[in-house]
């Protein structure tokens, strides 16, 4: 951990709403609602659907209302909110915030984990003087192993920034970056687990090639990855030297590794980063 992560905290997180609880914003709130997160209960969350919103009916921590069912759903929710987490689409978030502006409890910080939308164009549809704060979080939230990069905008104060880092750092890693960092942190981290589990199909249908059945194929990948990434968690090892410990000179693995070598990995890595980027840069121009 660096100095521009926080540890994990005792202090009780604030009233919360969230606007949108789909795959980024249901990680969150689920990292969120484990029982050693100290947070204010119940967490105000909405929906579109108000099926979405009946997966919650029972919950005592948290609250959920549809906005199909009651298209006030988004100004009531942030009512009393003093940290509001935006999780809609990027191209919804405008809308969004203008409806919720009107209903912010003053002092109240919002939060958005929208890609490509910059903390500005947030700041201009709100009432002067309301913090906002960037966020790029990842689903892996969703265990408390979430890795998140927080940019706060230009009313956003150290208070502010902390107090978002405080949250996020509940449900994973939570490193404060300037803004022009964000698109890099989504390209690397808020995608990640993507790559991540391209990497698990594509070594699951080649044991599958070489012969494995489906179910021994993902038992071997699956504890391969989970196994290994465990290792690295638990050890001040580097990757490559826990790399070079599983290839033994003149043995089998070196010859892959000089395969995959052969693929270009570096440069494939840069590309599939900077197309990453550039989609946040389309998006934030509304393409
Ligand atoms: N999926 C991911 O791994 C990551 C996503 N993000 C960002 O998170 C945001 C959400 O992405 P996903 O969760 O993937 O999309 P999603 O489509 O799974 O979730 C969006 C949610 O917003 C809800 N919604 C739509 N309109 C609404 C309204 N008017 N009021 C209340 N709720 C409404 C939808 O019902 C849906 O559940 C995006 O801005 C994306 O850039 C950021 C980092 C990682
Ligand atoms: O694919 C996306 O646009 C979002 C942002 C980072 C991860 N998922």
């Amino acid at each position: 951990m660096d100095e521009s992560t926080a540890p994990r905290t005792t202090a009780r997180l604030p009233r919360t709403a969230m606007i949108g609880v789909g795959s980024m914003g249901g990680a969150i709130l689920e990292g969120l609602r484990a029982p050693d997160v100290d947070i204010e209960r119940p967490i105000t969350v909405t929906t579109k659907s108000e099926a979405s919103a009946a997966a919650f009916a029972g919950a005592s921590d948290v609250t959920a209302l549809s906005s199909e069912r009651d298209s006030d759903a988004n100004r009531r929710a942030v009512r009393g909110a003093e940290i509001v987490v935006l999780g809609v689409k990027p191209w919804m978030m405008r809308d969004v915030v203008r409806e919720i502006a009107g209903d912010l409890e003053p002092g109240a910080v919002v939060v958005s984990v929208a890609a490509g939308v910059p903390n500005s164009a947030i700041e201009a549809e709100l009432p002067a003087g309301v913090p906002v704060v960037r966020a790029m979080p990842n689903t892996p939230s969703t265990i408390g192993l979430g890795a998140t990069g927080i940019a706060g905008g230009a009313l956003a104060t150290e208070e502010h920034i902390a107090l978002v880092q405080r949250m996020f750092a509940t449900v994973g890693e939570a490193l404060i970056v300037r803004e022009d960092q964000i698109n890099a942190v989504a390209a690397v981290s808020g995608s990640g687990p993507a790559y991540l589990f391209l990497y698990a199909e594509e070594m699951t249908a080649a044991a599958e090639r070489a012969g494995f059945d489906e179910d021994q194929a993902r038992t071997l990948v699956k504890q391969t990855i989970v196994g290994a990434a465990q290792l690295w968690a638990h050890s001040d090892e580097s990757p490559e030297t826990l790399r070079r410990n599983v290839t033994s000179p003149k043995g089998t693995t070196e010859q892959a590794i000089i395969e995959l070598q052969r693929g270009g990995w570096a440069e494939l890595f840069d590309r599939a980063l900077a197309a990453n980027v550039r989609r946040s840069e389309e998006i934030e121009r509304g393409e």
